[in-house]
């Protein structure tokens, strides 16, 4: 089996739209080219072999596998707590195209696997549809499935390499940011990309976040005028006021968070953004005064 020149890891919430997005990869690039790997798929064969149930119908984006789930991840965590890598291994084996997409990566400890095993060629993708679309798609939530490991096993801890709110023609993000509060404090920004309620992230983990409620959040002041939004009429910076955040000494500072640096940059520097930039991506501009959509990539702590 020769190596892979690119391995793409997808995660995303149920019916964010991860196989779609693989079938999209897979049909652009060929065949010859890009394999999708499911690793529920070993997992659902042998699931339906123990428990007489039919294979190819788990496949698909049917109630018939939604009936199923909940008691297939628990069987499938069994398995996992045994042998970590068995799925990750499972899928890989005879694999000859240069490409490979997983199109379902739920739990940190197989984007480790991947990344232990093909180093630099993994690149992690997140997929992301909003509540609405997912609920048009079928989604309900489900206790015990949407708020357990398999859902969330990587809401945070990873620091994805690819994200849904790049502009058309960006790579990587679109500006970076500089913060200082001055007294080299964290801040925290409350963030609904968990299941869109509110939760704290603090900008010094790594990791993407988003925040949908800038106004009440989070607002930049567009320093150079390189980006703007209809109506907005300049962006500002507020104090986030406090125990938003689990880290020590994260309160904002007095007087609230203050811009140091802003630099746009339409393409991230080679090698990624500078260590200690908050990285902000922005998602097409919206319609007028609809809630703008800010996602962010946070590095390390800034001194
Ligand atoms: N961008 C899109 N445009 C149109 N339809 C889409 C898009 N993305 C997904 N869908 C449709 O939404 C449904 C759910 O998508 P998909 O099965 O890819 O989601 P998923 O994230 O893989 O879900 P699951 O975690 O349940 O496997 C499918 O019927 C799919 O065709
Ligand atoms: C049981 C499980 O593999 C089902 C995944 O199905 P799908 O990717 O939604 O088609 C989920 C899990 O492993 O936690």
């Amino acid at each position: 089996m020769a190596a892979p020149r690119a391995v793409l890891l997808l995660s995303g919430k149920r019916k964010s739209g991860k196989d779609f997005v693989a079938e999209q990869l897979r049909s652009r690039l060929g065949p010859a080219v890009c394999c999708v790997l499911r690793l529920s798929a070993p997992l659902k064969e042998r699931y339906a072999e123990e428990h007489g149930l039919d294979f190819q119908r788990l496949l698909d984006a049917s109630a018939y596998k939604e009936t199923y789930r909940q008691d297939m991840i628990r069987w499938g965590e069994e398995k996992r707590r045994a042998d970590p890598g068995f799925f990750c291994r499972t899928v890989v084996e005879g694999v000859e195209q240069p490409v490979w997409v997983v199109s379902d990566t739920r739990r940190l400890s197989d984007v480790e696997w991947f990344r232990d095993v093909y180093g630099d060629a993994v690149q992690t993708v997140r997929v992301v549809a909003s509540e609405e679309t997912r609920k048009r798609r079928n989604w309900v939530f489900v206790a015990g499935v949407d708020d357990a490991e398999s859902e969330c096993g990587l809401d945070q801890g990873v620091a994805f390499d690819w994200g849904p709110c790049l502009p058309p023609g960006a790579r990587g993000c679109c500006c970076s940011v500089t913060l200082s509060c001055g007294s080299g404090t964290v801040s925290c920004v409350p963030c609904p990309l968990r299941a869109q309620r509110r939760f704290p992230v603090c900008l010094s983990c790594p990791g993407w976040g988003r925040c949908l409620h800038w106004n009440k959040a989070l607002t930049l002041r567009n320093t150079r005028g390189c980006v703007s939004f209809p109506g907005g009429g300049g962006w500002k910076f507020r104090s986030l006021g406090s125990g938003l955040c689990p880290c020590p000494g994260a309160d904002p500072p007095a007087g609230g968070w203050q811009w140091r640096e802003v630099r746009f940059n339409s393409l991230c520097p080679p090698g990624g953004p500078p260590a200690g930039c908050l990285v902000v991506c922005f998602n097409r501009l919206p319609a007028a005064n609809s809630p703008r959509i800010i996602c962010f990539r946070s590095r390390r702590l800034l001194p």
